[in-house]
C-alpha cells in the first residue's frame, strides 16, 4: 500500500489550467509546463485544480482528464502531484477523489462547500471524511482557504482530533493571514507528521518562523527559484539573507496586487516569465489587460526575476 507517503516538503506549485484561445484545455503543453518547473524553477510538487488551475471553473470531465494528463506527463519527473478534488456536490468530489486514487496521484486535497455551507466543526469533517474515504489509500489535506469559500472555522479546531475522523488525513494547506490560527496548528500537533502547507506567498518567511514545513502557491510557477533561495537561506538560519529573499519578492507582489492580481494575472505572468502559452481564464474571470502585462513585466525585468541571476544583498535596491 502506497500510504503513508513520503512527507509533502518544500514548495509546491499551484499549477494553471492552460487554455486555447477558444476556452478549451491545452493539454498540449502540460508536458513542457512540467520540464519548466523542475529544470527552471526547481518545483518538483504541484497542486493540480485548486484555485490557481480554476478547478472550479471546470466539468467533472475536464477536471479527470488535466488530473490525469499531469500525473501522467509528472511520472519519473514530479516527486508529489496533489489533486485538488473539493466540489459543492458530495458526489462529485468522491468521484474524483476516486479517480485521483485510480491514476496513481499523491494526494488529495479538499476546500469546504462554499454555496450550501458547513456551520459547524463537526458538519464540516463530516462531509471532508465522505470524501477522504472514497481515497482510503490517499494521503488527505485540508485547504483552509476562508476568504474564498466564506467557510470561516478556525483550522486550529478543526485539526483537532481529525485523525479518529479522517485517518488518511496528512496535512493543511493554510490560505489565510492569521498566523495565531496557523501557529496553533502546528503547537497543537507537534506529535504527528502533519505537513503545514502555507499558501499565502508574500507572508512564506513569517509561516516558516511558525513551523510551516512547506507551502502551495501561485508564484511558485514563475519565482520558484527565487522562494527555493529563501528556503535555504532560513534553513542556513541566514535570517537577513532571507528576508532580503521575501522582500524581493513582496515588492513584486506589492506591485501586482495594487494592479488588481488574480488567476488572470497569473496566467498572463507565467506566459510572460516561461514562454508556455497559458492562454485566457475561463468565464466569470476575464483576461488581464495588455497594461498589465505591460507593467508586470517591467517590475519583472528591474527586479532581475527574468534573467535569474541570483540575489546579491547589493543589488537589492535595484528598481525599488
Ligand atoms: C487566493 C489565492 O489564489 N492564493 C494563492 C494560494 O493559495 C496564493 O498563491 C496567492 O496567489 C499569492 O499568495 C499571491 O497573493
Ligand atoms: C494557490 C493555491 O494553492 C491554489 O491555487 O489552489
Amino acid at each position: 500500500m502506497a500510504f503513508p507517503k513520503k512527507k509533502l516538503q518544500g514548495l509546491v506549485a499551484a499549477t494553471i489550467t492552460p487554455m486555447t484561445e477558444n476556452g478549451e484545455i491545452n493539454f498540449s503543453v502540460i508536458g513542457q509546463y512540467v520540464d519548466y518547473l523542475v529544470k527552471e524553477q526547481g518545483v518538483k510538487n504541484i497542486f493540480v485544480n485548486g484555485t490557481t488551475g480554476e478547478g472550479l471553473s471546470l466539468s467533472v470531465s475536464e477536471r479527470r482528464q488535466v488530473a490525469e494528463e499531469w500525473v501522467t506527463k509528472g511520472k519519473d519527473k514530479l516527486d508529489q502531484v496533489i489533486i485538488h478534488v473539493g466540489a459543492l456536490s458530495l458526489k462529485e468530489s468522491q468521484e474524483l477523489a476516486q479517480h485521483a486514487a485510480e491514476i496513481g496521484a499523491d494526494g488529495i486535497a479538499v476546500i469546504a462547500p462554499f454555496f450550501l455551507k458547513p456551520w459547524t466543526k463537526d458538519i464540516l469533517i463530516n462531509f471532508l471524511k465522505e470524501v477522504a474515504a472514497a481515497a482510503p489509500a490517499l494521503p488527505f489535506y485540508y485547504y483552509h482557504i476562508p476568504a474564498l469559500t466564506g467557510v470561516k472555522i478556525r483550522a486550529e479546531e478543526l485539526l483537532d482530533g481529525i485523525l479518529d475522523k479522517i485517518p488518511t488525513f496528512q496535512g493543511l494547506k493554510f490560505s489565510d493571514t492569521d498566523l495565531l490560527d496557523f501557529g496553533q496548528c502546528v503547537d497543537q500537533n507537534r506529535q504527528q507528521q502533519f505537513a503545514f502547507l502555507f499558501g499565502v506567498d508574500e507572508q512564506l518567511l513569517s509561516a516558516l518562523v511558525m513551523g510551516a514545513t512547506g507551502a502551495v502557491g501561485s508564484t511558485y510557477n514563475y519565482l520558484g527559484k527565487k522562494t527555493n533561495q529563501m528556503l535555504e537561506a532560513f534553513e542556513q538560519k541566514d535570517f537577513s539573507l532571507a528576508l532580503n529573499y521575501q522582500f524581493c519578492i513582496q515588492r513584486f507582489i506589492n506591485f501586482v496586487v495594487k494592479l488588481g492580481f488574480g488567476v488572470s494575472q497569473t496566467k498572463a505572468i507565467m506566459t510572460l516569465v516561461s514562454g508556455i502559452p497559458m492562454g485566457p481564464p475561463r468565464l466569470p474571470l476575464q483576461k488581464a489587460s495588455r497594461e498589465f502585462t505591460d507593467s508586470a513585466e517591467a517590475k519583472l525585468k528591474s527586479l532581475d526575476f527574468l534573467s535569474f541571476t541570483d540575489l546579491k544583498d547589493g543589488n537589492l535596491e535595484v528598481g525599488s
